[in-house]
């Protein structure tokens, strides 16, 4: 597995105006993933995007640093998007050609020699249930159908380490067991922020973050108990007279 280390990474907004504070996405974090299955959990707006960016030097940190197997981020980004394959929530940011056949071809033109890219690609859709849509125009395609067409052009090309943002939101229960099983059977080093539980729970470590700092590190089950917790402390009426307890 690949080796993903926060130093004191951090990432805040707004002070380059030169008016007051910035905002802090992420406050300094310090860590090594070196898991197989690596997943980042919290409420809407927490930082998980920002942590996972960071790594697929999409981000840069304003402060530390970041590495992947010892290349940082700030210093050799073509290099990291070598290795780290990034799959965004919205699979229009990712999907360029017209059909998914196209989009998967392109992917594999530096990789894989001219002569040999069509039966790779065909290979590649076949995996994700995609070849009968693969001629198809992506415009046509259910959200669903680009989210996993968007996960098959990443993985043609086999980076070491594939993070996914938000990986199952648009997909249904077939398709969401389907991304579960490629998931477990997949060689690569795998980060993926989620808010689905069950998904999170299956990994060998998990992340939560609130306000942009790590509030649990943990195995799956584990931190999605705890998770599960705080946000039932955080829905729980307060007593009387407390903020947020009614009037
Ligand atoms: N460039 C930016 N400038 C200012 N604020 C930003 C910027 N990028 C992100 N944010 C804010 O930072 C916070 C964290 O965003 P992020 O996308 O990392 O959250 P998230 O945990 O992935 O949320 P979600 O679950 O909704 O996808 C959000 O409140 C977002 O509005």
């Amino acid at each position: 597995m690949s080796r993903i280390a926060f130093d004191g990474a951090a990432v805040e907004v707004g002070s380059e105006t030169g008016r007051g504070a910035g905002r802090t996405l992420l406050h300094p974090l310090t860590l090594e993933l070196t898991e197989r299955r690596i997943a980042v959990i919290g409420a809407n707006g927490s930082g998980k995007s920002t942590l996972l960016k960071l790594v697929d030097a999409l981000q840069e940190p304003t402060a530390g640093s970041v590495t992947v197997d010892g290349v940082d981020t700030r210093h050799d980004p073509a290099t990291i998007r070598s290795r780290v394959g990034f799959v965004f929530t919205d699979p229009s940011a990712q999907l360029i050609m017209p059909t998914l056949r196209e989009d998967v071809t392109l992917s594999l033109r530096r990789s894989v020699p001219r002569r040999e890219r069509a039966a790779r690609a065909a290979e590649v859709l076949d995996r994700f249930g995609l070849t009968a849509l693969a001629d198809q125009s992506v415009f046509d395609l259910s959200a669903g159908e680009r989210q996993l067409g968007a996960l098959a052009v990443v993985l043609a090309v086999g980076p070491a380490v594939l993070v996914l943002d938000e990986p199952s939101t648009l997909l249904d229960l077939r398709n969401t067991l389907l991304l579960r099983r490629t998931l477990a059977a997949l060689d690569q080093q795998v980060l993926m922020s989620t808010h689905d539980l069950d998904l999170a729970a299956a990994c060998d470590r998990v992340l939560v973050l609130e306000d942009g700092r790590v509030i649990a590190d943990d195995d799956g089950p584990a931190a999605v108990a705890f998770y599960r917790r705080r946000c039932d402390e955080g829905l729980r009426p307060g007593p009387p007279g407390s903020t947020g307890g009614g009037s």
